[in-house]
Formats: C-alpha cells, structure tokens, sequence
C-alpha cells in the first residue's frame, strides 16, 4: 500500500494527514548530542553507521510519516577541490557554521570546480541511504537531498554563512562566471540526487532556502532553469520531488510551474491561500517552528489551526517553514506530532 507521506505528494487521499519536520535529526534531541559528544558534524556525516541511527532516532521517538537522510548540503564540496569545515561554536552549543577556506572568486576558480562522482566520493552517503531503508524495514519513506544550486553557491562564493553580496555582486559583474558555477553545482546536484534515488532514497527534496534572495529578473535568468532541470532529472526516476525555499511566496504560481511534485512553503502566506493559489501541486509546511519553543497547548493549538485552514482536499504535507530550532522540547515535538496525526476535519 502507498505509504501516507508518497501518496499525499502526489495528491492522492491519505488516512491521516502525513507530518514531518526539517532537520528533525539534531540538536533539540538529547540522543543526538550524546552521538556529537564523540564525533564532529562531518565525521558524523561520513559514517553510514551513525547517519542510520540519527536518521532512525527521530522516526523512534515521534513517529514521523518519513524519514529523511542525516547529511548536509555541502557535504559534496570536498570533492569539487573546496577546503569545507565546520567552524566550533560556542563551548557547550556544538559546531558554529560552515567554512570554505577557499571559496570561488573568480572565472578560473569556477572552472577549477570538479564534477563529484557520487560512488567514488561519497560513498557513505550511500551506504548510509542503504541502512536507513534496512533500518526502516519499509516503516516510512526515505527522503534523500541536495542543495539548490543558489543556496550552494551562496556558501561557495562567501566562505561561509555571510550573506549574499559577493554572490550578488558576481551576477552583475561576470554573469558567464555566475552562469558557469550554477552549471556546475546544477551537475552536480543531478547526479548526486539520482545517486540516492539509485541507493535506495524514496523521495527527493531540494533545499534552495535562500532564493528569497533574488528578484524575479534574476530568479529568471540564474535559478528557475536550474531548478527545473533538476526537477526534470528527479521526475525520470519516477520518485516525488519537494522544492523547498523560503521568502519566494511572491513567485508561488510560477515555482509551482517548474515541475516539482510539492513545494514547501514557509509561515509568511496564510497556507489556505499557498493551497488555493496553486492547486495543480501538493504543499508542504507552513509552521513556525517558533511555536514549538512557546508554551506546549499553544503548540498544538497553533497546529490543530493550521490543519483547519489548509482543508482536507489532498495534497497537503504537515511540515515547519524552516527548520527546527535548537532548545525545542521534544515533549512538544511530540505533542504536535500526535496532534497532527487525530486530526480529523469531521
Ligand atoms: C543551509 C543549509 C545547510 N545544510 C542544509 C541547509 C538547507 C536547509 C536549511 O535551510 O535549513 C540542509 C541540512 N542540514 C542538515 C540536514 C539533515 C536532515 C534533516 O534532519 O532535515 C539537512 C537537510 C543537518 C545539519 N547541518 C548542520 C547541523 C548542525 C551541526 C551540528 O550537529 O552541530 C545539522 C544537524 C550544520 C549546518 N549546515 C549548514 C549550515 C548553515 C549549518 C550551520 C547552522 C546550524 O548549525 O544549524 C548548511
């Protein structure tokens, strides 16, 4: 039988609406950062052992509708010949965020950039994607992943997380440059992508979060080709494709023509009307991820809301805008969770 999650992607009926959450596996779960203590953020992310049981963890605990790959958007730029770390923060509040000691400046630097081959190097993505469907036993979907090439080239261009203007800047000043890098990290993300759909991955999202970033003329010219190609290489495989972007609400009805399956939208449009303004997709969100910090019976109060306004014509995914937050209490993960899953609109 069609798993809840596959068949609300495809806007077919479902018993209970399907949830799950962005960055479910992390540091909001005790079991999480007891695997952390041990190893770094990379060494977890390039060992398919430990990839399994982060991934499993929160399946166990709160019984989420899919599972999605423990990796990283940027997991693939030591490959590509880039220098990534991820910084130490704080003493007591893990890794800081990404670093690329040499990031791309330059035409010559972009041509530099190799092409990964997934099965040579970046096997235990792989064999990670392997244990989790064992792990799983066909319990829910695995959901595999990769970076939008704009959202990527943000963290290639800058050297980390700091912003947008070199990138920016790059457009206007060596558009053949721009257009080169989103080439490449566009290849990239393909063959990555079929990679996991080939190991074993049941869905595929694309995490292009920080297109909210451009204007429409340029979201025109250096990202919608890009992201329709992708969309077009994940509908060969015949599994349901998820764009995720965040601050786009405003491009709704032409994102929803790049070809994806569902798009995932953040907290900043009411979801009765994401839903009503492209009904020819399935959606995805739109919860702050905020509320689960507030008090627990406003949580699920919020939630039971949302479900309201969104409606029970299919189609529609229980997930946040963005990720889950440091510090949220899984008690209220949980609440939300079962909530969502009661849930019924007679
Ligand atoms: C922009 C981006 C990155 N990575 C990702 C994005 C796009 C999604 C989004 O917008 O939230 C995608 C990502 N990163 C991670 C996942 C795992 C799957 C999941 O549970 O959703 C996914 C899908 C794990 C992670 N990726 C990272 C962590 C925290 C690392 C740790 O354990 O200390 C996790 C669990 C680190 C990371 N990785 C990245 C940054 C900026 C940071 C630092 C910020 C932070 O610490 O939260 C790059």
């Amino acid at each position: 039988m069609t798993h809840r999650f596959i068949a609300a992607c495809r806007r077919e009926p479902v018993d209970r609406i399907p949830v799950w959450m962005m960055r479910q596996a992390g540091r909001y779960q005790p079991s999480y950062r007891a695997v952390r203590a041990n190893v770094s953020f990379l060494e977890l992310c390039r060992s398919p052992e430990l990839i399994a049981q982060v991934t499993l963890a929160p399946i166990d605990e709160f019984g989420f509708d899919a599972a999605i790959l423990f990796s990283d958007i940027l997991v693939h730029l030591p490959a590509m010949g880039l220098d990534l770390s991820f910084e130490k923060g704080e003493k007591g509040k893990g890794d800081g965020g990404p670093k690329i000691a040499n990031p791309v400046r330059t035409r010559a630097d972009v041509d530099a950039l190799k092409i990964p081959d997934p099965q040579k190097d970046l096997p235990y993505v792989l064999d990670g994607v392997r244990a989790i469907r064992k792990g799983l036993a066909g319990r829910v979907p695995l959901i595999g992943f990769v970076g939008g090439p704009f959202t990527v080239a943000s963290y290639v261009v800058e050297g980390g997380s700091q912003g947008f203007t070199r990138l920016k800047t790059m457009l206007w000043a060596d558009p053949k440059a721009a257009h080169a890098l989103f080439e490449k990290l566009t290849q990239a993300a393909i063959v990555q992508i079929q990679a996991q759909i080939a190991a074993g991955a049941e869905a595929a999202q694309i995490f292009e979060s920080w297109l909210g970033e451009l204007a429409r003329e340029d979201l025109e010219e250096f990202a919608f080709p890009h992201l329709a190609r992708i969309a077009e290489a994940v509908k060969k495989t015949g599994v349901p494709s998820i764009f995720f972007s965040t601050g786009t609400t405003s491009h709704l009805e032409r994102i929803a023509k790049l070809g994806y399956d569902v798009i995932s939208v953040d907290w900043r449009i009411p979801i009765e009307d994401a839903r009503a303004r492209v009904p020819g997709v399935a959606i995805q969100g739109n919860y702050d991820s905020t509320l689960l910090l507030g008090p627990k019976d406003n949580a699920v109060a919020r939630a039971q809301a949302m479900l309201r306004a969104a409606g029970p014509r299919p189609g529609y995914i229980f997930n946040l805008g963005h990720g889950i937050q440091v510090g949220t209490p899984t008690e209220t993960v949980k609440a939300v969770v079962d909530a969502v899953h009661a849930f019924t609109w007679k």
